[in-house]
């Protein structure tokens, strides 16, 4: 066993880094700012400990969220770590990792459901059976006057908290639920009774293993068995015979990964830890993450760690670093060597920004030095318009954390529509695209595949097996919108698509400027299929700017949907380039770009004052090496700017 310092490519660590890579006592904790090495520190704390001869598989890396898995494995194979060697490390999210072992304690794999939306029947059936408890005790508090589809979203927001902050736990099991006992808890009665119905239905009113794992249910499965010791250390699914335990994002931890990480530590005594947070970058708190579980509560439950520091940015210049104190309030160095250019650009309108942002990107092509730029986005229908004018200049780009918004739902609806009213199928010539057509246009009509040959089959197969069957041929692909889309469409957005159809049917400009979205109304179509208010709304916004576009376009109708058809043959014809791509905040988490753009720094996309909408930000601007450019609106610029001394 060696205990030379592993000697990293690229870096020269410096004598912080050093401290941390080759501390051996068995609790750390360092706790440093946005671009202070963390990650790749953590990485250095790795290799020495592979270098001290430690098997891969002995290592374990846990990380709030999936960024941060990827950034981790990205800093070790920039550190020099080989990649075969990056492959046998354990490096997951807390959800993956405590679905793995529960997998492994159980015997069986749980189904996961990725969306809300298929969470969703599952809610409404909850709240209908906690109102139809005949034994209820308090059956006015169930009372609710709205439908239930339109509960689900609270009630989704509040179960995350619950789980997160394992709220059920602290309960007395021999306690009766009272209305007072859970306005004491922060829930409100109604909540916490349908919560419980809706773990029964989650559970299949199996004891053993559930029916299915939405986010976050697996890491509170396993928290729950560990809190109520039906996995206790010494089992065999907490043995893992670890070396070294280590958490990035530790600021992003809630009490269900916390009791997960206790008792992973607790099963192995002998491994060393360390764990890498910025209090700044909580951006989870709706799931109950809390920076204290690297303060205080780590001391009370776990023991006094050791706490080192990295105190300088090693990603952008003091500047830049002085700005970000300023919006996050607190001490801030930068490696003096280090220099960001800041450019902070007026855009009196969403066009103008997105016609700057356009020219940035064609800019950035062109020139050698600066490898990536990212444009990171608030919400993904801000990048209809972005997209529209990449397109125009021919920029090849990608997008993370959304889909282009060619390819969303809404936008083949609206395609889709056009394409049945004139009988016209360009830019569907593909079987593949036929089928996502029909799987948009299934969804927003809201109509369900029942056919006499397809019964046998479950509902998401029946409907696959139609759809592919329908999108073979063009001519079925309109028959199947004809005969089945529009016939068996829920009555109401049935209506809205015939409008729709109508509008566009009458190939009347001013008639289709005036009234298509109020004829197709996206905010209503979307809100019946969303959970998620703000998803519906970002569907609404993403239709009103397709129409903005067709509009601006003044080239009637056809001219329009010619339009799109062209800017899709433009984006399908564009060459794969990493170098420029949109993405959301959340996805860029634990990554950095030599270019970072940040448009729309206003009031309404920045405004609000709140912790979370302020720490999004500073991820954001974090993740610039060379360059940060942002643009505003200087009749409505966002206050961060002034709080970080920008403006
Ligand atoms: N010793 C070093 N010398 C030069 N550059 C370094 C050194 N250590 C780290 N860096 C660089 O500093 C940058 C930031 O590192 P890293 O991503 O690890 O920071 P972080 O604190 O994890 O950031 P975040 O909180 O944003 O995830 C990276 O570009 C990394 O390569």
């Amino acid at each position: 066993m060696s205990d030379a310092p592993f000697q990293p490519t690229h870096i020269t660590p410096s004598d912080e880094q050093l401290a941390i890579q080759l501390l051996r006592s068995r609790l750390l904790l360092v706790e440093a700012n946005a671009g202070a090495a963390k990650t790749t520190t953590l990485a250095l704390r790795i290799a020495q400990a592979l270098q001290r001869g430690a098997p891969p598989e002995t290592v374990l890396a846990l990380t709030a969220t999936a960024p941060a898995v990827e950034a981790l494995r990205e800093r070790l194979a920039h550190i020099g770590v080989p990649k075969a060697t990056v492959q046998q490390l354990r490096i997951q999210t807390f959800e993956a990792f405590s679905r793995a072992l529960l997998a492994n304690f159980e015997g069986v794999k749980t189904p996961t459901l990725t969306s809300l939306e298929q969470v969703k029947p599952y809610v409404v059936r909850a709240i209908e059976r906690a109102q139809s408890v005949p034994e209820e005790p308090y059956p006015d508090e169930m009372m609710h006057n709205a439908m239930p589809g339109d509960l689900v979203e609270g009630l989704l927001q509040s179960f995350d908290l619950l789980k997160g902050r394992m709220v059920m736990q602290h309960l007395d099991p021999e306690e009766r639920l009272t209305p007072a006992l859970a306005d004491e808890l922060g829930f409100g009665y109604f909540t916490m009774r349908v919560w419980q119905r809706y773990e029964f239905i989650r559970k299949g009113g199996h004891p053993d293993h559930p029916e299915y794992q939405f986010d976050g249910d697996a890491t509170y499965d396993l928290a729950r068995l560990l809190t109520t010791g039906e996995i206790a250390a010494g089992d065999d699914p907490l043995d893992l015979s670890l070396s070294l335990l280590c958490v990035d994002e530790m600021h992003d931890v809630n009490r269900a990964a916390f009791t997960v990480l206790k008792a992973v530590l607790a099963a192995t005594p002998r491994a060393a830890f360390v764990a890498v947070g910025d209090r700044d970058q909580v951006i989870h708190s709706q799931t109950g993450a809390e920076a204290a579980f690297m303060g205080e509560h780590f001391k009370a439950e776990i023991g006094t760690p050791q706490v080192l520091p990295l105190t300088q940015s090693r990603r952008f210049s003091p500047q830049l670093a002085r700005h970000l104190g300023a919006l996050a309030r607190k001490p801030y160095a930068a490696d003096e060597s280090l220099r960001t250019d800041i450019l902070l650009e007026r855009c009196e309108t969403p066009r103008l920004a997105a016609e700057f942002v356009a020219r940035q990107a064609q800019a950035h092509h062109q020139q050698k030095t600066l490898t990536s730029l990212r444009v990171l986005l608030r919400h993904p229908a801000q990048s209809v318009l972005i997209e529209h004018e990449l397109l125009r200049l021919a920029v090849p780009y990608g997008s993370v954390g959304f889909a282009p918004y060619l390819e969303r739902p809404e936008t083949l609806l609206v395609r889709g529509l056009y394409a049945h009213a004139h009988r016209d199928f360009t830019g569907f010539e593909d079987a593949t695209r036929r089928a996502r057509l029909l799987d948009a246009l299934l969804m927003f009509s809201g109509a369900k595949v029942d056919s006499l040959e397809l019964r046998h089959l479950d509902s998401t197969a029946a409907q696959r097996a139609a759809v592919a069957e329908a999108s073979a041929q063009m001519d079925s692909t309109q028959a199947f919108i004809e005969g089945h889309v529009l016939r068996s469409a829920d009555p109401a957005a049935r209506r809205q698509l015939e409008a729709a159809l109508a509008i566009l049917r009458g190939n009347d400009f001013d008639a289709f400027e005036a009234s298509f979205l109020k004829a197709l109304d996206p905010l209503k179509l979307a809100a019946r299929v969303f959970v998620r208010k703000e998803d519906a709304a970002q569907v609404a916004d993403n239709v009103r700017q397709l129409h903005c576009l067709a509009v601006a376009e003044d080239a009637g109708v056809d001219g329009a949907f010619r339009m799109f058809s062209a800017m899709d043959r433009t984006r399908r014809g564009l060459s794969a380039s990493e170098r420029v791509a949109l993405s959301s905040i959340e996805a860029a988490k634990g990554l950095e770009f030599d270019h970072v753009l940040i448009p729309h720094l206003n009031r309404d996309e920045f405004g609000e004052g709140s912790t979370e909408n302020r720490n999004l930000l500073y991820v954001a601007m974090t993740r610039a090496r060379r360059r940060l450019t942002m643009t505003f609106d200087p009749e409505h610029p966002s206050r961060f700017l002034k709080d970080a001394a920008l403006l």
